[in-house]
């Protein structure tokens, strides 16, 4: 069985963890800056990661991680940090999560339960494919960005790196997204949005942060 450790351990990684565990993984334990006062998986407590001598298992055995962290900045800091630690990180896609053939994921990606990537998307590494979401053919999602539960990226949309595509949000075809973008809850995304940006409503414009 596949070996996998999972970095964070609270909310949305309670997501990534179950996703885990259907996915045939055997999670060797988790990290975290102190032990959890929850253990809904009853995964073992392994220490955290900036600790010397932590991450010595995981590089020895060549063991992989995923960061289950939903906060798009803390989670890309977190996977530069086990980089540079050596131990590198892996996708994981729910069972119910369809990824076309033609499709790619960078390492590190999370494709929650009943998410859909078409074909000829390219979707970077450490980004958060959110439960239901759905990602359109040729559709093109930068590193770090979290495409949150139920919005709908149509074809050929493309989101920049470490952008936030908020729940039930709708983009339109070939529109696109910059990097470091909000996009609310429920939003209806009609033309391209800068870097930077928050943008809200239907048709979404941008509000100061
Ligand atoms: C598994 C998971 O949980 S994944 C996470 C899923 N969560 C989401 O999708 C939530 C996404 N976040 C939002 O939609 C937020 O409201 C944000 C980020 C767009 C804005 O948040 P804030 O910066 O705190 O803005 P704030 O709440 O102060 O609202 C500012 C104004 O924008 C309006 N506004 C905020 N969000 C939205 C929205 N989604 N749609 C329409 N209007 C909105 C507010 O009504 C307010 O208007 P007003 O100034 O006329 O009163």
């Amino acid at each position: 069985m596949k070996k996998i450790a999972l970095f964070g351990y609270s909310g949305h990684a309670y997501v990534v963890a179950d996703a885990i565990k259907l996915s045939g993984y055997e999670t060797v334990g988790y990290f975290e800056r102190a032990e959890a006062h929850a253990n809904p998986y009853s995964i073992t407590y392994l220490g955290y990661e900036q600790d010397e001598q932590t991450l010595l298992p995981l590089r020895t055995e060549g063991i992989p991680g995923i960061v289950g962290v939903g906060e798009n900045n803390i989670r890309q800091k977190v996977m530069y940090f086990l980089k540079r630690q050596g131990v590198n990180c892996t996708s994981v896609i729910h069972p119910s999560g369809i990824v076309s053939g033609v499709a790619t994921i960078g390492e590190g990606t999370f494709v929650a339960a009943g998410a859909k990537v078409n074909p000829l998307a390219k979707v970077g590494a450490g980004v958060i494919l959110n439960t239901g979401c759905i990602v359109e053919h040729e559709c093109s999602i930068g590193d770090f960005a979290h495409i949150a539960p139920g919005a709908v990226l149509a074809g050929s949309v493309s989101v920049g790196e470490g952008s936030f595509v908020g729940a039930n949000a709708v983009v339109k075809q070939g529109v696109r997204i910059g990097s470091k973008v909000v996009v609310g809850a429920g939003a209806v995304v009609l033309k391209d949005i800068p870097d930077n940006q928050t943008w809200v409503g239907n048709p979404a414009k941008e509000i100061s942060k």
